[in-house]
């Protein structure tokens, strides 16, 4: 079996050095991969400067010769300027391997664009910046086993790794775990917020509801069982949590958060309508 330290990494670049490209070079950094082995191709200067700041590497403006040597291309732009930013890449990576964390954006239109079926496209979450994310990977019939096992190198950092069979399996994951992060501290924001209207200093609200979230999810992660069974667990008959999630039913709440994460999925179809043309 190959090595799977970061350290053992041909070099990789980075086309879009925003939250998710600081994500993933960051893991790989931490790990081991050497500075040397990174190229950073970021327009704006006070992202260079941060990069620079935060990482230790020298980003480029623009594309050149210099990503000729990196058998990986990590594209971590939005998915609206993703055509744009393809094109001066193009010509300096003949034979890369591409990984796209864009939203939508079809892997077909990757390959047009880059002029090859060498294409992966993944899914990752925020959480990715502290080691916790959870990935999701579509990768195109032309990759090849070694390939595959490449992208996980580089992803390994980040967290938890998923491939996926079908590339439209991708909007489904872009819809839970892609976009879920924000649904979850937004469930914090409000814990917190219901703990300080009852009269909780702001600070041990935060703390209550953070801790609860890190404590049922490695509940639930560690668990045989399903989360139904550990919620009813937590639920006494004509108790506290009882009236919650009763007063939750009432309101159609699951009903309403499974209609709001059905318009994640349909908005990451629409970019890929809007955005994913060749
Ligand atoms: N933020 C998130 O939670 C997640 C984001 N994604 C995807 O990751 C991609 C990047 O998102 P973020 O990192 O949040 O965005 P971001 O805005 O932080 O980073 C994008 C970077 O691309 C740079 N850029 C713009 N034009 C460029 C060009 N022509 N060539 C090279 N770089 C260029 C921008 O200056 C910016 O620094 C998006 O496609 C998004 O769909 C995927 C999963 C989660
Ligand atoms: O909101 C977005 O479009 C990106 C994709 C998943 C998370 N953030």
């Amino acid at each position: 079996m190959s090595d799977l330290t970061p350290a053992a990494l041909p070099a990789i670049a980075f086309i879009g050095g925003g939250n998710m490209a600081s994500a993933i070079l960051g893991g790989l950094l931490r790990q081991g991969l050497p500075t040397a082995s990174v190229e950073v191709v970021e327009p704006f200067e006070d992202a260079r400067a941060r990069l620079a700041r935060d990482f230790g590497i020298t980003p480029q403006p623009s594309a050149s010769a210099a990503l000729g040597r990196c058998q990986v291309v990590v594209w971590a732009v939005k998915p609206q300027t993703f055509a744009d930013a393809a094109r001066p890449v193009r010509a300096f990576t003949p034979g890369a391997l591409h990984l796209s964390v864009a939203a939508g954006i079809p892997s077909e239109s990757i390959a047009g664009w880059l002029g090859t079926d060498n294409v992966v496209r993944a899914m990752p979450n925020t959480p990715a910046l502290v080691g916790q994310g959870m990935s999701g990977l579509f990768a195109r019939p032309a990759v090849s086993a070694d390939g595959r096992r490449l992208v996980e190198q580089v992803l390994a950092p980040t967290g938890q790794l998923l491939w996926v069979d079908t590339e439209s399996a991708l909007d489904a994951v872009t819809a839970v775990s892609g976009s879920g992060p924000a649904y979850v501290f937004y469930f914090i924001e409000a814990m917190t917020e219901a703990g300080i209207e009852m009269g909780l200093p702001p600070a041990q609200a935060q703390q209550l509801a953070i801790g609860t979230f890190t404590g049922a999810s490695a509940l639930a992660q560690a668990s045989t069982e399903p989360p139904s069974v550990l919620r009813e667990r937590v639920t006494s008959k004509g108790g506290t949590t009882y009236a919650a999630l009763s007063a939750m039913e009432a309101a159609g709440v699951k009903a309403q958060f499974k209609t709001a994460i059905r318009a994640a999925e349909q908005r990451a179809r629409e970019l890929a309508a809007e955005f994913g043309r060749a």
